[in-house]
Formats: structure tokens, C-alpha cells, sequence
């Protein structure tokens, strides 16, 4: 009697995964990856000033927490989050609503004001991401209208984090879209230690026989800038993992002359631009009476555009564990978002 074989389902058919790639220059960043990597972006010497700033800010940053199904998780690192006053959003409220939901709701501070040399670095870096956008492929959704016709994407928040050593991490994530929405592109400035930063692309559902997953893995200079173009949020995630070891780094300008320090911490600053189509007012909310994420579906994006990007309660990260399970896919159109690269375009996007 032959024995029947059980029909191959999909799940035996997923490829194994490649081994990790290391991405050692710009050029082979730019080959592999939806990012960019520019070295030594900012003059010497505000890096090294902005560093210090950093550093000693970071003192007062907190760990994020959140419910992981019914657990209090805390994120492995210290957080902290600016809002650039004057430039984006209106008022406190709305800033305020911003700075909670980086903390993943809850109550925070308000948010700080960009110190002067964030400021600084901050429109050397806009220009580079100007730079880069003029010469890169625009997606459907990103966003078209600016005050400024000439700029295409601003700074109007930062999100700043501090790993100390070399066992201070942040997992494997795509960011949350809520305000930025859909095809964000956020420029991660690298000060200090260099620590890798992980990329993996999520192989569409329908791909999985076909493709394999492959982590690559770029090593972060002391200014050095990453740019997660788009769609990077939408199809990968990104970690700094921990590391058995780290090499201390020695600024090249003291804090004050005639001191040589050595510091064993990165600061990573995340510049991002908060959509006004996307305010804070204007983000669904679930039954749970608060407001929802947006996220995108990185399973199915290839054979199915529409439902691409949800709104999900996320009561569950804040509330014990206990949320909705409110759901509703994103309509640009009839939320009136916009106005978007694609607006002319008839196709669905
Ligand atoms: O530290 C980094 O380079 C990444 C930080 C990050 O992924 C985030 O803040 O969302
Ligand atoms: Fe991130």
C-alpha cells in the first residue's frame, strides 16, 4: 500500500532565510536597501557639540513601556521626544497628543523644544533629504503640498534615543505611521558609538515560495545619517540588536578643552515629518475612546492594494492588554487627506 503524502501547504514551501548581509558603504546601502547612508553629514564640530548636548539631556529619558498581550514590557533603551515649534503643527494640544502617542499613550511631559543645535543639524539634514527626494521615485500616497513649494519634506518633530553599552537595543519594528502617514521618510542621525543598524525586508505573503528574507546589517558611523525612504515602513523592519562588544568613542572636540573623554553610548536622532493631513484631530478613534495606529498590511502588498493601510485600536498597548479590536482601512479619499503625489492618478494606490 503506498502511503499518501499530505499535499505541500504553503507554509512548507517558505525558503529558508539568506544569511545576513553587512552593507559596509553608501553604494552597496543603496543597492540592497529603500535607505541611504551618508557619512560625516554635519561640520566636526557641531556633531561632537550636539553629542554632548544629547548626553546630557538623555539623563531625564525614560524606557517606553506598553502591554505585550499581559505584560508591562520596557523598551531597552532611553527615549525622548521634540516638537520643532513654529513649524508644522498648531498648537500645544496637538503637539502634546504627539509626544503621548511616541510613548505609546501615556501621559508625558510636553514635548521639548529642539535645543539650538538640533536646530542646526536639523536644516543641514533637510537638505540632504531635499537632495535625495529630488532624485528618487515619489509614491502615490506621499505627501504633495508644503507651505513652501520648493520642499518636499521637513523636520517638524524628533524622536531621540540613547542606547548606553553595548546590550542596550531596540527590537525588530516598522515605525507607526499615525501622523506621518503612508511612505514616511525619516532621516536617523548616528552620534557616538558605532552601533549596527538592521534592516529585514517582510516577504509578501504570496512571494514567500519564491523569495528569501535576507537581514542586512549597516554599521552606523558618529555622523553618519540613515534615510528611511520610502517604502521602508512598509516593507521592512529595522532593530539595533544588542552586541557582545562596542568600541568607546572618543570625541574629537572636548566638552570642555583640555579634557579627553571616552563615552560607551549612541544617541540616534530620528528627524520626521508630521503630516498636517494627518493632525492629530483628525485620527479615527476606537471604541476604547482613544485615538487608533495606522499601520500597514506588510503581508499582503503585492496582490492586493486595497486595505493596504489600517486603523487599529491600540487601547491594548496602554490598558492592561485589554483593547477593541477596532479596524478600518484607510481611505485617503474620504478621510480628505491630502494632497498626495498621486492625487491626478486614477489608479488605485
Ligand atoms: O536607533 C536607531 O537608529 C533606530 C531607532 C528607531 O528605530 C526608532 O526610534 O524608531
Ligand atoms: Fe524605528
Amino acid at each position: 500500500m503506498s502511503v499518501l503524502k499530505r499535499p505541500p501547504n504553503s507554509r512548507d514551501k517558505i525558503m529558508p532565510r539568506l544569511p545576513p548581509l553587512i552593507l559596509s558603504n553608501p553604494i552597496m546601502v543603496a543597492k540592497n536597501t529603500p535607505c541611504t547612508l551618508h557619512l560625516s553629514v554635519l561640520p566636526p564640530e557641531l556633531a561632537c557639540r550636539l553629542f554632548y548636548t544629547m548626553v546630557n539631556a538623555s539623563r531625564d529619558w525614560k524606557r517606553n513601556k506598553w502591554w505585550l498581550f499581559d505584560r508591562l514590557v520596557e523598551s531597552p533603551h532611553r527615549t525622548s521626544f521634540f516638537a520643532r515649534r513654529d513649524d508644522g503643527l498648531d498648537n500645544d494640544e496637538t503637539w502634546q497628543e504627539a509626544a503621548q502617542f511616541w510613548y505609546n499613550g501615556r501621559m508625558t511631559d510636553p514635548p521639548m523644544v529642539f535645543p539650538p543645535e538640533m536646530e542646526e543639524a536639523c536644516e543641514i539634514i533637510e537638505r540632504i533629504v531635499n537632495e535625495q527626494l529630488k532624485q528618487r521615485r515619489r509614491f502615490p500616497l506621499e505627501w504633495s503640498g508644503d507651505i513652501n513649494k520648493d520642499v518636499a519634506w521637513r523636520a517638524n518633530v524628533a524622536a531621540s534615543n540613547c542606547y548606553e553599552g553595548s546590550k542596550e537595543s531596540v527590537g525588530f519594528h516598522s515605525d507607526q505611521m499615525t501622523y506621518l502617514g503612508p511612505c514616511p521618510t525619516i532621516a536617523s542621525l548616528s552620534l557616538g558609538t558605532q552601533r549596527t543598524f538592521s534592516l529585514r525586508e517582510i516577504i509578501p505573503t504570496d512571494q514567500l515560495s519564491i523569495r528569501k528574507a535576507r537581514t542586512f546589517n549597516i554599521p552606523l558611523q558618529h555622523n553618519s545619517l540613515t534615510i528611511m525612504h520610502a517604502p521602508c515602513q512598509e516593507e521592512f523592519k529595522h532593530a539595533i540588536p544588542p552586541q557582545s562588544a562596542i568600541d568607546v568613542y572618543r570625541p574629537a572636540f572636548p566638552e570642555h578643552p583640555g579634557e579627553e573623554a571616552t563615552f560607551n553610548c549612541r544617541i540616534n536622532i530620528t528627524f520626521r515629518f508630521y503630516r498636517p493631513d494627518f493632525r492629530p484631530a483628525s485620527i479615527p478613534r476606537c471604541k476604547c475612546g482613544i485615538p487608533t495606529i495606522l499601520r500597514a498590511d506588510m503581508k499582503k502588498r503585492s496582490s492586493n492594494r486595497v486595505g493596504r493601510y489600517w486603523w487599529a485600536c491600540y487601547a491594548g498597548a496602554q490598558n492592561e492588554g485589554r483593547g477593541c479590536n477596532y479596524w478600518k482601512v484607510l481611505d485617503m479619499k474620504a478621510e480628505g487627506r491630502g494632497p498626495c503625489n498621486g492625487d491626478s492618478e486614477t489608479a488605485d494606490s
